[in-house]
Order: structure tokens, then sequence, then C-alpha cells
């Protein structure tokens, strides 16, 4: 059987005397695309930051420590475990808007996603190989003919989307995005969704979400994990997890669900 690309086994993380997770198990094969779907303060970034090694299992007082392996491996130089996965978070998206990072144009952004660096001194020689990969992955996210813009001069929709392709150019095994639509308006979420679906569908890497939106968890992503202060509450297929009961608990609302023939799902509160 396949080594999973990702397992947790009960970690715990403690920040200032707060317990941010809570015996935290998950276990993610390959190609099976997870949504993380939780309230605000539930852990959903803190579980992200123990697979980009921002966060360490903590040792508990009993002496235990649990464990992350990714890809079969629980030690990782950081520089190399970030050559493996695709991110895209709303920090990242910051730091590449002005200054130095910033003045990269698109084609160079990309193209740093070989190398995992931001500045372009420190971004890889471009071969052949290389550059086919970068205008595959500019033309996946439809910024083809922005490509020579510098990435000051785009909208946060456009430089998003420009992460993605920073992202998947080197083809990671795991592409991780924390709430990856947060500041775009409906017209820059519509057009990012549908290329996370069309992400998804490919199955080449297996992506990891991390949302508080029902509605932005793409068909093909048949995996969801509730967060619930800092605990598992639930981690299997998403017909089971996105049910009114379930949803309306994990929010503390009345919440009506719907499944729609199209693979996506609507959420509503009921206000009655
Ligand atoms: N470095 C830190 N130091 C202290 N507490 C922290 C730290 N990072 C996170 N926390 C706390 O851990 C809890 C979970 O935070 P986290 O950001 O993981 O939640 P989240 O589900 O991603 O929230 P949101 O949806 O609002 O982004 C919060 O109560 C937060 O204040």
């Amino acid at each position: 059987m396949d080594t999973p690309l990702i397992e947790i086994d009960d970690v715990s993380v403690f920040r200032e005397q707060t317990q941010i997770l809570r015996e935290v198990s998950v276990r993610i094969p390959r190609k099976r695309h997870t949504a993380v779907l939780g309230p605000n303060g539930s852990g959903k970034s803190s579980l992200l930051k123990l697979l980009t090694r921002d966060f360490y299992p903590s040792v508990e007082k009993r002496g235990h420590q649990g464990t992350v392996r990714i890809l079969g491996e629980s030690e990782w130089e950081v520089s190399k475990l970030r050559r493996q996965m695709g991110i895209v978070t709303p920090a990242l998206d910051y730091e590449f808007s002005f200054g130095r990072t910033g003045r990269m144009t698109v084609s160079e952004a990309v193209a740093s996603g070989f190398t995992a660096t931001r500045l372009k001194e420190f971004g890889p020689s471009v071969d052949h190989t290389m550059a086919d990969a970068i205008d595959r992955a500019i033309e996946t996210v439809q910024m083809s003919d922005l490509r020579h813009r510098t990435l000051d001069t785009l909208s946060t929709g456009e430089r998003r989307r420009v992460m993605i392709a920073r992202a998947i150019v080197h083809q990671p095994k795991i592409f991780v995005l924390d709430e990856p639509t947060n500041g775009l308006d409906m017209t820059a979420r519509a057009m990012f969704l549908e290329i996370l679906e069309s992400i998804t569908m490919q199955d080449a890497m297996t992506m990891v979400l991390v949302t508080h939106h029902l509605d932005e968890i793409p068909p093909a992503m048949n995996h969801v994990v509730l967060l619930d202060c800092g605990r598992i509450a639930f981690d299997g297929p998403k017909s089971e997890g996105l049910t009114a009961t379930r949803i309306s608990s994990l929010f503390r609302a009345h919440v009506d669900v719907d499944a729609r023939a199209d693979g996506w799902y609507r959420a509503e509160m009921d206000r009655g």
C-alpha cells in the first residue's frame, strides 16, 4: 500500500499556556483531497502549520509527544519540505504584494516556486522544461496575458491566482491552501474556485483546503475534517460530514445544508 502523504498521530500543540490542538490524528493518503472546516479559532491554521513545520507537536506533561509524518518522514529540513509542497496562504500573498518581492514579474514569481524562494536573485536558473512548466502553470490560472506585469501592479484576485501557479509549478505531491478566497470579490472568487475545481479534477496533487465556507469545497474534494476547539469533530466522507446536524453543531447555529446536483454545497443560516 502507498505511504500516506500526511500522517498526524495524537498531536497536541500548546502556545502560551493554551492548548490549541488536542490529541489530533489525521491521515491523508494520495488523491484524498481534503477540506478542513471549522469556525474561527478552531485550530485550522494551526493544523496547517504542523504540516509546514511552523508548529511542532508539543511535549505533554506525561512526556508524550505526537508525530507528524509527511511523505513517510518525520524529520525534514524545512526548505526541502517546502519544495515538496505547494502552499497558498494570505500571509504569503501579502509578502508578494510589495517591496522587492512585489517587483517580480508574474513569470519570475511563478519560477520562484521551484526553489520555494521569495526573491528572483535566489530563484532557479530556468531551463526549457522549467519554462514549459511555468507557461502551463500560468495558463492554468488564466494569467498568460499578464505574465510580464509586476506583482505590485496586480489586483488581489490576480495576485492570488499567481500564488496558485507558483505553488503548483513544480507539481508537488501536496497542495495546501489556507482560506484562499479571503478578500476576493464575487467574480474573483468564482474564477478562483473554478481553477481549484480544475486542479482537483486532475488528481496529480492532493489538495488540503482550509476554509470556513462549505460552498468553497470543490466537487472532487470528497473528504472533510471538521475541527472544533482544537479537536477533530469528524473525519470522513464529505456526504457524511456536511450534514445540517453536524454543521449546525460545529458553528453553534441552525444551518441548512444543501448538497447540489453539480457536486457543490450551499449553507445558509436559519435565522428563524
Ligand atoms: N502563536 C500563537 N500563540 C498563542 N495562541 C495562538 C497562536 N496561534 C494560534 N493561537 C490560538 O489558537 C487558536 C486556534 O487558532 P487558529 O489560527 O489555528 O484557528 P483558525 O481555525 O485557523 O481560526 P480562523 O478561522 O479565525 O483563522 C486561537 O484561539 C488562537 O488565538
